[in-house]
Formats: C-alpha cells, sequence, structure tokens
C-alpha cells in the first residue's frame, strides 16, 4: 500500500476520490510543489488562447520566503492562482503541505484554502467594516465562537502593530496600515502559506521597507512559508532567501537568492539585477572617454564584483601588483543574499610611454583572481 500524506485538512477531504490522496508522494521539505505544470487559457470571443505557463517543476521550501519574479505578463498571478486553488493547472498538480490543492473541489476545497493566506496589492478591505471586523471575516466564515474571534483579533492586532487602530474604517487608514490589516485578515485562521500578491507596490519605499520587515518577522516567528510575487528585484533583495524568475510562463532561473544574483545567467535575471546595481557609467565619466590612450592618461577597466567581501582589497592589491596608484572612477556595490554585487571602474595611470603594458598587466592580474573585466577605453 503507497503512503497517505496525512495533513489537517487532507484528513477533512471527506468524499475525495481516496486514490487521488494516496497518489501523493511524501513531501518531506517542500510547502508548496509544481509538478509538470501548464497552465492554457482557452480561446474567448474571439481572442487566441494564451499559453500562461509551461513545463512548471519546482518547490518552495517550507518555511521559507520564496520570490518568484517576473515582468507583466510572466505568469506570477496565474502561478498564484494555482497555488490557492482558485485556477486548475491545466496539466500537472501543485501539492500544498502534502495535499494535491488542484485536484480538491467543493468544501475540501474551502478547508485548504484556509491554510493559504493572500495579500493584495491594494489591499481589497470591506470599506463597510472596521479594521478589527476585516480581520474577524475568515473566523466568521470558518465558524468560530464569537468570544473566540474577539480574542483573536486583538491577538492579530497587536501582532501587525496596529492595536490602536481596532475600530478604524479602511478610509482612515493609510496604506501601511492597510495593509497590516489585510496581513492580519490573512494570518487569522492561521495558515502555513502566506501569498503576497504585489502586497508592496502601491506603497511608499519607506512603508514597504516597514512591511516588509512585519512579512520577515511572522517568517521568522510564526514559521509561516511566504511566497512573494513580484516585479521589483528590491522586494527580492530586501526579503526572499530563494528565488523563482519567471519569463514568458517559463522558469528561467532558480535556487538561493545569492547563486542566482550573483552568477545571473539568463537576461532577464540580468536585467533584473542591473536594476539595482545599475550597469551605466557615471554620465560624466561616460563622456570623457575615448578610443585611443594619450600620455599621462588613465586606462578605464570595469571590473565585476561578486560574492561575500569580494572586493574589499582589490584595489590596494592592484596598485601593488602595478607599482602605481590606482584610481576609482565609480564604484556601485549592494549586497544580496549577504553576497557582493556590483561594479568598479578604475582608472589605471598610463604614464609618461602611453603604455598599453598597464592595461595587459591589469587584465592579466584580474583574470588571475577570477574578476570579469573590461577595457572600456581611455580618460586624458
Ligand atoms: N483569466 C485569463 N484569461 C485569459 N488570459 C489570461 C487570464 N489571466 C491571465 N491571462 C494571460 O496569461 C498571461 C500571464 O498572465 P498573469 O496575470 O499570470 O501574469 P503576471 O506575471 O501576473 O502579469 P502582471 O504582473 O501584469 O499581473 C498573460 O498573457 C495574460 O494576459
Amino acid at each position: 500500500m503507497k503512503a497517505v500524506s496525512m495533513n489537517a485538512y487532507q484528513s477533512l477531504a471527506i468524499g475525495q476520490p481516496i486514490e487521488r490522496l494516496e497518489a501523493i508522494p511524501p513531501a518531506v521539505d517542500a510547502m508548496v510543489r509544481f509538478e509538470g505544470i501548464s497552465k492554457t487559457y482557452p480561446a474567448y470571443r474571439g481572442k487566441p488562447g494564451v499559453n500562461a505557463l509551461q513545463n512548471i517543476d519546482f518547490a518552495i521550501p517550507r518555511g521559507s520566503i520564496t520570490g518568484v519574479i517576473g515582468r507583466s505578463g510572466a505568469g506570477k498571478s496565474s502561478l498564484v492562482r494555482l497555488i490557492n486553488g482558485l485556477e486548475k493547472p491545466s496539466t500537472g498538480r501543485v501539492i500544498v503541505d502534502g495535499s494535491d490543492i488542484s485536484a480538491l473541489t467543493g468544501r475540501a476545497l474551502r478547508l485548504a484554502q484556509r491554510s493559504i493566506g493572500m495579500i493584495f496589492q491594494h489591499f481589497n478591505l470591506l470599506s463597510s467594516r472596521t479594521a478589527a471586523d476585516n480581520i474577524a471575516l475568515p473566523l466568521e466564515i470558518a465558524g468560530w465562537a464569537k468570544a473566540d474571534i474577539k480574542a483573536r483579533v486583538t491577538e492579530l492586532l497587536a501582532l501587525v502593530g496596529i492595536a490602536d487602530k481596532h475600530d478604524r474604517y479602511p478610509s482612515e487608514l493609510s496604506g501601511g496600515q492597510k495593509q497590516r490589516v489585510g496581513i492580519a485578515r490573512a494570518l487569522a485562521t492561521r495558515p502555513s502559506v502566506l501569498l503576497s500578491d504585489e502586497a508592496t507596490s502601491a506603497l511608499d519605499p519607506q512603508t514597504t521597507r516597514a512591511i516588509l520587515d512585519l512579512l520577515a518577522n511572522i517568517n521568522r516567528e510564526l514559521g509561516v512559508t511566504i511566497v512573494l510575487i513580484t516585479h521589483e528585484m528590491s522586494v527580492v533583495r530586501q526579503l526572499a532567501k530563494e528565488v523563482v524568475v519567471l519569463d514568458a510562463g517559463h522558469v528561467v532561473e532558480s535556487g538561493h537568492v545569492a547563486d542566482i544574483f550573483t552568477h545571473p545567467k539568463h537576461p532577464i535575471t540580468q536585467s533584473f539585477l542591473a536594476e539595482v546595481i545599475g550597469d551605466s557609467l557615471p554620465v560624466s565619466l561616460a563622456s570623457r572617454i575615448v578610443p585611443g590612450p594619450s600620455a599621462g592618461g588613465h586606462a578605464v577597466i570595469r571590473i565585476e564584483v561578486r560574492g561575500a567581501g569580494a572586493g574589499d582589497t582589490l584595489v590596494a592589491r592592484l596598485a601593488r601588483e602595478l607599482g602605481r596608484d590606482v584610481s576609482l572612477l565609480s564604484a556601485r556595490i549592494d549586497e544580496i543574499g549577504g553576497q557582493h554585487v556590483g561594479s568598479l571602474v578604475l582608472g589605471i595611470p598610463l604614464g609618461v610611454s602611453g603604455g598599453a603594458d598597464a592595461v595587459t598587466r591589469t587584465l592579466a592580474f584580474l583574470s588571475r583572481h577570477q574578476f570579469p573585466a573590461e577595457h572600456l577605453g581611455y580618460v586624458a
């Protein structure tokens, strides 16, 4: 007999064909697993069908904060709707906490959905209900007793840092406070997964940081697995430890944030990275670069920096190697997943001879120490 993986809502999934439950392989460390997923929206009223997702196979580790990043139309929302069972896959299955959510319907699906909270870009609060009553809504639907709802709502308001907003209506709250209500509501039924669909896209940078900090605390203290759907690299960089890069319905890269962004392979991943570290030179420098050397000028060398502390002593070591001062013309280094990622632009003095030798020696030194580098030209 095959192993049956039981969890809180599977055991309640009475009425489901038993062989479906039995067919689920045990998921040891995956909270969400996509197995051979494709999603096609059929042609409708003269509009052609859309292959929104194709060949999707990946796992979201239990207890992780995983970013799903992609441009508009990449398939992020389709992916998230498969996790909470709002959409069914065209092929494959989605295993959430050991259950094949794509096979559930009716009451079993509704019970499963209580284990999956969701927060939205525009908060989706009911304007006619106070903050407390918005948070109470999923508990009322789940049939909780009034006294239990009251106690849980008080606890949740404190958890998200707005205990004093109990009786406020959404129109009386700031964007950040509304999102805190949204987070409290999403956590009300103690879900094991929290889906965040562009939840900070409508907030200013400072409020975004505060909400992302709150999500990090929730992950740490409650152990909730968080799936961050976003088109913003800054959100992934600040919060996620794992990342899945989606492009045109395909997963093009996935893994640890630090690994993916220190060695981005796919052009779309590289373009997300460039948004953070930038790949353009300051205008004042770019306008001075010429193709040929001049006596007393500098060769301009751009160096990629990837890895923990990678560039720390580089300039000093290079200067020692060349036996001359090296100028730092521009630097842009960021930290992603504990790794340094960015670029340094150095000016190597050519001396009176106009020394092509200095360029050759610099590039050889950088190659020996495995720093990708590019000779951009010369400045006077
Ligand atoms: N219900 C639907 N019916 C038909 N096509 C759809 C439907 N939902 C999404 N699509 C199409 O599927 C593709 C992926 O859309 P999806 O909303 O999943 O992408 P996204 O990455 O979330 O984009 P955005 O960031 O713009 O929301 C798009 O081409 C979209 O037009």
